[in-house]
């Protein structure tokens, strides 16, 4: 068996960008999080940061054809991508090496940085059009660089599809998609024109982080060419992707901040993790059933865990028991799965828990006892409550922001982080013990020394 064939490799060329948001290493974060083995031609290095492009130098030519030529003579390139490129000289020499190889190559017209520094110089449009256009198998350009290759300007969609259509049609791109990051609409949509056709991709526009969208919306589409997907398919995953990647931003800097690649594959990994990590301790909760059978409240218990903070923000956000877990004969047991948004209660105390204490993402139930609350204290826990009938009238009135309120105002009423609060109850409603942790594991063994 040759397992080298299992290896995808996409290859970029393009600028390097020092503040690792956009350029060469946005698209190796990108192929990496889709599995793709990234190979680099460099061809300007930038100074840059989220605020502004310092400086910029320029590699030869000749040394960016020799980046390509190393890699595609001895690794081979399953589908490759242009970033920036800055002068006529390295376009040619680009062109040039790029026709001696038969991978589909998707090119970002690159022009101007988000934070307003020319990336390619005024006297090379007119190289870009004449010698790197025609050989695109898809050409990425946003608004401003779709009306510098068509002529024309762009204000709504169907300006959009006409320089699309034109991008193909008179500069010999196979396809091209105009993106509508900087089109003022109420949806991110963006066209593609291929093989005679027009399609729309569309996603809601997200609050988040976008210095770096245009290289890394081009490389995961490359990275899914490299993996065998057609162009249509490439795009709608790469769409996806980017979006995720906007809203989960990586929150550094103090200008635009960039997109985080790393989500595409983190969240997944988290989830199994946490999926993982919850169903062994609800089996040991199972298995120790019986000392835990006189604190089982009458609405049942529930055991969460929550995704890592960037990720947890609802509900949906935090694993917990389907059905609750309930008393089952002389012990304890899970009704249902586990599932992220199976529990509404505890997760919205953990998630405001997590807004003071991120590292604190487990959570438990109990039916109050003052043994319990004793023996938490006789262990060195640190307690804290609420009480109910406190709580403000407006607070009352909201739907669900009952338990925000208490877990806030029982974290401020201590100093240091609670492992425990409690609350007595109110009109029908059960006094309640909530034994949090950083793990399900550091919840049980919490629970553990409450009721041996
Ligand atoms: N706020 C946003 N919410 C959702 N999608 C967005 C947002 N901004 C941009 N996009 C999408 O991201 C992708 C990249 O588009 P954009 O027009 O921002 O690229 P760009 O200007 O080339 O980026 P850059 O030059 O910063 O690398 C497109 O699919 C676009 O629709
Ligand atoms: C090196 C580099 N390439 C591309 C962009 C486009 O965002 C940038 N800011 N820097």
């Amino acid at each position: 068996m040759d397992a080298r064939k299992y290896v995808k490799t996409a290859l970029t060329i393009a600028g390097s960008d020092s503040g690792g948001g956009a350029g060469i290493e946005a698209d190796l974060k990108t192929f990496s999080a889709f599995g793709v083995h990234g190979l680099v031609a460099i061809i300007s290095v930038t100074a840059q940061n989220t605020q502004e492009v310092r400086a910029i130098y320029d590699v030869s030519p000749e040394v960016v054809a020799k980046q390509i030529e190393a890699v595609a003579d001895d690794i081979g390139v399953d589908a490759a991508k242009t970033g920036m490129l800055s002068n006529a000289e390295i376009i040619k020499a680009v062109a040039r090496t790029v026709k001696k190889y038969e991978f589909p190559l998707v090119v970002d017209p690159v022009m101007i940085a988000k934070s307003g520094a020319p990336l390619l110089r005024e006297d090379a449009m007119d190289a870009l059009i004449e010698y790197i256009i025609p050989l695109a198998t898809l050409v990425t350009p946003n608004k401003p660089e779709a009306e510098k290759l068509s002529g024309i300007k762009i204000e709504t969609l169907e300006d959009a599809k006409k320089a699309a259509k034109i991008i193909v049609e008179e500069l010999g791109a196979k396809a091209a998609i105009v993106k509508g990051g900087h089109l003022n609409l109420s949806e991110a949509v963006d066209v593609l024109y291929h093989a005679g056709k027009f399609r729309e991709y569309r996603a809601p526009f997200v609050e988040g982080c976008t210095h770096g969208t245009g290289c890394s919306f081009s490389a995961a589409i490359t990275a899914n060419l490299a993996k065998g997907k057609g162009l249509e398919e490439a795009i709608k995953v790469a769409k996806e992707f980017i979006t995720m990647g906007i809203f989960y931003g990586a929150r550094i800097g103090k200008g635009h901040c960039p997109v985080n690649q790393n989500v595409w594959i983190e969240i997944p990994a988290e989830k199994w993790r946490v999926y993982e990590s919850l169903t062994k301790a609800v089996r040991e909760l199972e298995r120790i059933g019986d000392r835990i059978l006189p604190h089982v409240p009458e609405v049942g218990m529930n055991f969460v865990y929550a995704l890592p903070r960037l990720y947890a923000r609802t509900p949906k956000d935090v694993a917990g028991v389907k059905g609750r877990i309930v008393r089952f004969g002389n012990t304890v047991k899970a009704v249902g799965s586990i599932e992220f948004g199976a529990s509404s209660h505890l997760a919205r105390a953990v998630l405001k828990f997590m807004e003071f204490y991120p590292e604190i993402r487990s959570a438990l139930n109990l039916r109050y006892s003052r043994g319990l609350i004793d023996r938490a204290q006789k262990n060195g826990f640190k307690v804290s409550f609420y009480d109910r009938r406190e709580e403000p009238e407006e607070i009352k009135a909201k739907e669900g922001a009952t338990i925000p309120w208490g877990i806030e105002t029982a974290i401020k009423r201590l100093s240091g982080r609670p492992d425990i609060i409690y609350h007595l109850g109110d009109w029908e409603k059960e006094a309640m013990v909530l034994i949090f942790g950083e793990s399900p594991e550091d919840v049980l063994r919490k629970l553990k020394m409450l009721t041996e």
